[in-house]
């Protein structure tokens, strides 16, 4: 059984279109006119139980709206989708109760004058979560996302970070299966954004949740997202493992070496100086010739260290944005 399933996902978006001037908008609240924006076209891909995806796309891709079709907030234009076997549109509260929709750009919704603890207990009715298993998750919670201190807080006075951790108690209070995380870690500070990604990667192996993620952040990706679903001007355009699209993008490696005594005219023959500094230095090699570079260096020169790395992932997927997968 397959977690989320997405065949021939078309949605189109109809736009009003606003003259300017006060003549044509005068114009234009009597005599409207639409145009049709294409948001996501013919997007396939289909999610395994258990599976932690990377959903990216340069601004505008479509991912955003992908997910509120999946999460059943917008209706697709034409296509086949399921989540957990449901049609996600029907939004029934069995299908509700068992997703999460969780947005970096607005954790929290509801009354802002609400404590995090009330918001906390109104979720528990809303989501009918029996006593018992709400007092175990809440408590588990508090502790895996440092919320002792938040629970009689008002959200309103809540920094964005702390307004991110109780979005997701509040989120996976009733336990979901699936997680639909758009941009989980928008404007967090460093530690914020580890936090949120070690309790991501954490929750979704206890709970076995499948989950999509989309996120500008490489390091998210990096580290919590083996597959990639790479999409563009509405369409996929790359479904795999990551580390496959690194080295079908870069064509090279990074090797960082650490060698006091060598003479940097003889590096720049084995491949391009991309930093230098103190004694190590680290060169930019064609893929295909890493294994006897690094063998010639190490017979030809004092190596003290020697490591190959490979492109950073920001380097691959701007590739991928600016000239495609290919
Ligand atoms: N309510 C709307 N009405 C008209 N067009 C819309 C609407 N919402 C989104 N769009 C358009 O649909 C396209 C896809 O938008 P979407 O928000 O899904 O992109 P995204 O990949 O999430 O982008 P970002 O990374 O910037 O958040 C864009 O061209 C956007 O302008």
């Amino acid at each position: 059984m397959t977690a989320v399933v997405v065949e021939d996902l078309y949605m189109t978006y109809r736009a009003p279109i606003r003259g300017s001037g006060w003549k044509e908008t005068l114009s234009s609240v009597f005599n409207r006119r639409y145009r049709e924006v294409p948001a996501v076209q013919n997007v396939s891909f289909a999610l395994a139980p258990g599976e932690v995806v990377g959903f990216i796309g340069p601004n505008g891709a479509g991912k955003t709206t992908t997910m509120k079709i999946l999460s059943g907030l917008l209706h697709a234009t034409s296509g086949h989708v399921r989540v957990l076997g449901y049609s996600p549109w029907q939004r029934r509260s069995d299908f509700l109760r068992r997703i999460a929709f969780i947005r970096g750009s607005q954790p929290v919704g509801g009354s802002q004058e609400l404590t995090v603890l009330d918001t906390l207990q109104y979720q528990r009715l809303l989501y009918d979560v029996p006593p018992a298993d709400y007092r175990r998750n809440l408590d588990e919670l508090t502790e895996l996302l440092d919320l002792k201190d938040l629970l009689q807080r008002q959200l309103r006075a809540l920094s964005l970070g702390e307004k991110m951790r109780a979005g997701l108690a509040l989120s996976l209070l009733y336990r979901p299966e699936v997680m639909f995380l758009d941009e989980p870690t928008l404007g967090l500070d460093v530690t914020g954004a580890t936090t949120m990604r070690r309790f991501v990667a954490g929750y979704a192996e206890r709970a076995g949740a499948t989950v999509l993620l989309t996120s500008h952040y490489m390091a998210d990706v990096a580290s919590l997202c083996p597959r990639l679903v790479l999409i563009d001007k509405g369409k996929v355009q790359y479904d795999g493992q990551l580390d496959q699209l690194a080295a079908k993008l870069s064509p090279y490696k990074l090797l960082r070496l650490t060698a006091p005594n060598a003479d940097e005219e003889r590096l720049k023959e084995a491949g391009e100086v991309v930093e230098a500094s103190n004694g190590t230095w680290v060169l930019r090699v064609p893929r295909e010739e890493v294994a006897r570079t690094t063998a010639r260096l190490l017979t030809e020169l004092e190596v003290a260290d020697l490591a190959v790395e490979e492109a950073p992932l920001e380097a691959v997927i701007d590739r991928a944005y600016r000239e495609g997968v290919g």
